[in-house]
């Protein structure tokens, strides 16, 4: 709803009440529409502020009521109202204005923002677009280049940006609604006619079709199928090209066609996924809502590698006083320089002072003793691990987290070496670690709740999505991923090639398929494992043995591809060639496909054609099978979480909502009808077979994703 009250005798105060972001639901819309009546007929009104409570203006149009039955007035003639309204309107913008926040401000004839306010649209990010005017008054105010930079990408500036493009008359460091009252006295009774953005007419580079046809060409590009990023910039173009009322046909017209798409429905699944994660729950029943984190100021992180230095990094942006511990001068040396570019860099690109001093180098881990939570991040080895960690409880003060940074060990294991085993957790972070915005928290079976809430909170604090996940081999994201890794091998024994996969998985979304991934990644990583699993034998064994391990059907085709020394762009060769060492533009390696021209007739193996379906139904529901063993095995506590887990950490297209939901818009009864099928033609992949949640769901109706929760309890009680 919207309070009113007069204030300085003149100035009608209209206040968005919606806790938490005020967004503007029916009952909002409607309190603004009656609230602008009052002030706007009360002859003793002479100018209008509009702000919002709690120190927040508005978080846009409330997406909960997306996709359901729409009561109350439309924001877009609510908004033509303030706009046409013959006494000044102010927008006193604290927080945030975002979306249809920032659209209402655009309405408004006055902006003043508060120094720490944000404003942005970030419809793009939900499959939709600007289309409560904003796609048309934008433009219009701030230009066609940064409109079209602002609206394509989502992304939130600053009051100072704002002021700077010319979004905001005023920034204030004070109390933004005396600010905005004052404001508002000051232009009570001026003229408003140069004051209504939808009369501007749209400022149009001379070079307008290049323009739009390069930003529409670098929007396709880095969208992977999303259709909302290239609808923003055919309305921007439409406000450019057309009056103000055809523009706005044209921005409601393009809206209608992202509203009803499956996209728009996915990205803001994600958006709620994304805040149903920090709603953690453990299998013990502890959960996020009765577990106090504790209070961390002071972290060390032990070995400074790449994930270290990463890890290290991030922790100083937070803010936290940072002790970096390498034992190796020269590794030490080296990190120290590295982590500081990495510092200068970030702050230059953000703005802002680089956090050099919150971090202190030492080679002794003796320096971890005062700190509050301890991040191991030596060497993949649970030996060494095992080491360290007997170092660190004899080193640290009494109560001190213990948290290791793996992304497979098993985290119990390492607990149990340990006197406090309640205080350990395992913290997966995701390479480069000071970029990648994921984080998953593994508690073991005797982590505390309170070590779990620790951990939880310090990843949001260094603004990771994080997730908190079960232990066991792989966590959620590599124990998933292990199954699309594998039916690729299998493909290509099979006949196809790591440009065929890769092109279907790009065409799908993923940045990146999974053979140019692996190249990036390392293809040794993951031979040093299967070796050390006992999965990898050295030599070029034929017959049918050589493609056995364990009774199942296993690929040794990545283990003879290291075997060579071709371990992707750090050695210039991998499952493509690269120019040279480090290079990173892939391109196709005849070797590769006479190495696997020879392999298959070493083995006896046929080559057939392969389509781009079987690709993904191979490469994609064997994942999600995966995903639903692991929601059975209680590993991960919802649907959410892995969709969280894989948009965030491993490329999922965001459009797509994360494997579980699409597999939900796919249809659960396809998925299993797909897998049985595949699973007949290759009985010898016991992954392949579909899992009892899965079937259990498709006999329950296939219910939408929010209820398979309730499905798995069921299964559970019964078994
Ligand atoms: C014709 C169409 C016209 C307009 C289209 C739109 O306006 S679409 C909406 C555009 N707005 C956005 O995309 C903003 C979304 N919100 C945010 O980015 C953040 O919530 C925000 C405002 C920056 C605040 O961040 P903070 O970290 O402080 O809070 P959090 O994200 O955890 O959110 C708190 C709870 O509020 C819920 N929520 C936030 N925004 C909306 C919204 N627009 N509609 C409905 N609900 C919203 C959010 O889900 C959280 O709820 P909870 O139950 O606690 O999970």
């Amino acid at each position: 709803m919207a309070q009113y009250t007069r204030v300085s005798g003149v100035v009608g105060l209209i206040t968005l009440q919606n806790p938490p972001v005020n967004a503007l639901s029916a009952v909002v819309r409607q309190g603004i529409v009656d609230k602008v009546e009052t002030a706007l007929s009360d002859p003793k009104v002479k100018s209008v502020v509009i702000c919002g409570q709690n120190g927040n203006f508005c978080g846009g149009a409330d997406i909960k009521e997306f996709g359901t039955k729409m009561f109350g007035p439309p924001l877009i003639p609510m908004i033509h109202s303030i706009e046409a309204a013959n006494k000044p309107v102010v927008a006193a913008i604290e927080g945030s204005a975002l979306g249809g926040g920032l659209e209402l401000a655009l309405g408004c004839h006055y902006r003043i923002a508060h120094s720490k306010a944000r404003l942005g649209l970030p419809e793009v990010t939900l499959g939709l677009l600007p289309a409560a005017g904003g796609s048309q008054r934008l433009p219009r105010l701030i230009g066609v280049p940064a409109a079209l930079n602002l609206i394509t990408t989502g992304r939130h500036v600053t009051a100072a940006e704002a002021l700077q493009l010319g979004i905001v008359d005023q920034v204030t460091d004070h109390n933004t609604v005396d600010a905005a009252v004052k404001f508002a006295l000051s232009v009570a009774g001026r003229s408003l006619d140069a004051r209504r953005i939808s009369t501007y007419p749209c400022p149009r580079p001379s070079d307008l079709d290049a323009l739009f046809e390069e930003v529409m060409q670098k929007v396709r590009q880095s969208a992977r199928g999303a259709i909302a990023p290239v609808a923003c910039v055919q309305a921007v173009r439409a406000a450019a090209t057309l009056p103000y009322t055809q523009g706005m046909e044209r921005e409601k017209e393009l809206m209608a066609t992202l509203f009803t798409s499956g996209q728009a429905r996915a990205m803001q699944y994600i958006f709620f996924a994304q805040r149903a994660v920090g709603r953690w729950r453990m299998p013990s029943g502890a959960s996020w809502d009765t577990s106090k984190p504790r209070p961390v100021t002071k972290a060390a992180v032990i070995g400074l590698g790449t994930m270290g230095r990463g890890i290290a990094v991030a922790l100083a942006r937070a803010g936290l006083s940072v002790v970096a511990v390498e034992t190796q001068e020269k590794q030490l040396l080296e990190a120290k320089q590295a982590m500081s570019s990495m510092l200068e860099r970030g702050a230059k690109r953000r703005g802002g002072v680089p956090a050099l001093g919150l971090i202190s180098y030492s080679q002794s881990i003796q320096a971890a003793a005062d700190v509050d939570l301890v991040i191991e991040a030596v060497f993949e080895d649970m030996a060494l691990k095992i080491e360290v960690f007997k170092q660190l409880t004899a080193v640290c003060k009494p109560g001190t987290l213990l948290c290791t940074n793996t992304s497979g060990l098993d985290v119990d294991q390492l607990a149990s070496e340990t006197p406090n085993p309640e205080l350990v957790v395992g913290m997966h972070f995701f390479a480069p670690a000071h970029v990648m915005n994921l984080l998953e928290v593994v508690y073991g079976p005797r982590s505390s709740p309170q070590a779990v809430a620790t951990a939880m909170q310090l990843g949001k604090k260094m603004g990771k999505a994080s997730v908190a996940v079960g232990n066991c081999s792989g966590f959620v994201g590599n124990r998933m991923l292990k199954l699309y890794l594998e039916q690729a091998s299998f493909l290509l024994e099979e006949g196809a090639t790591p440009e065929l996969v890769d092109r279907a998985l790009e065409e799908f979304g993923f940045p990146m398929g999974v053979f140019r991934m692996s190249d990036l990644s390392g293809l040794d990583v993951g031979w040093r494992v299967r070796k050390a699993a006992g999965l990898a034998e050295p030599g070029e064994a034929s017959g049918p043995s050589a493609r056995i391990r364990k009774g199942y059907r296993y690929s040794p085709i990545g283990d003879l591809v290291c075997e060579q020394g071709r371990f992707g762009q750090k050695t210039g060769r991998g499952w493509y060639q690269y120019e040279k060492p480090g290079s990173r533009v892939a391109r196709s390696d005849p070797w590769m496909h006479s190495f696997l021209e020879q392999y298959r007739a070493r083995h006896g193996l046929v080559a057939r054609s392969i389509d781009h379906q079987e690709v993904l139904e191979r490469c994609l529901y064997s994942l999600i099978n995966e995903g639903f063993r692991i929601l059975e095995d209680g590993i991960a506590a919802g649907p959410e979480d892995i969709d969280v887990i894989y948009v965030f950490g491993y490329g999922w297209p965001r459009h797509r909502g994360g494997p579980m939901f699409y597999a939900s818009m796919v249809g659960l009864a396809k998925v299993l009808e797909r897998l049985e099928h595949y699973h007949q033609a290759h009985p010898d992949v016991p992954n392949l077979q579909p899992c009892s949640l899965l079937r259990r769901l498709v006999a329950s109706g296939s219910p939408p994703v929010h209820m398979w929760r309730e499905v798995r309890k069921k299964l559970h009680s019964q078994l």
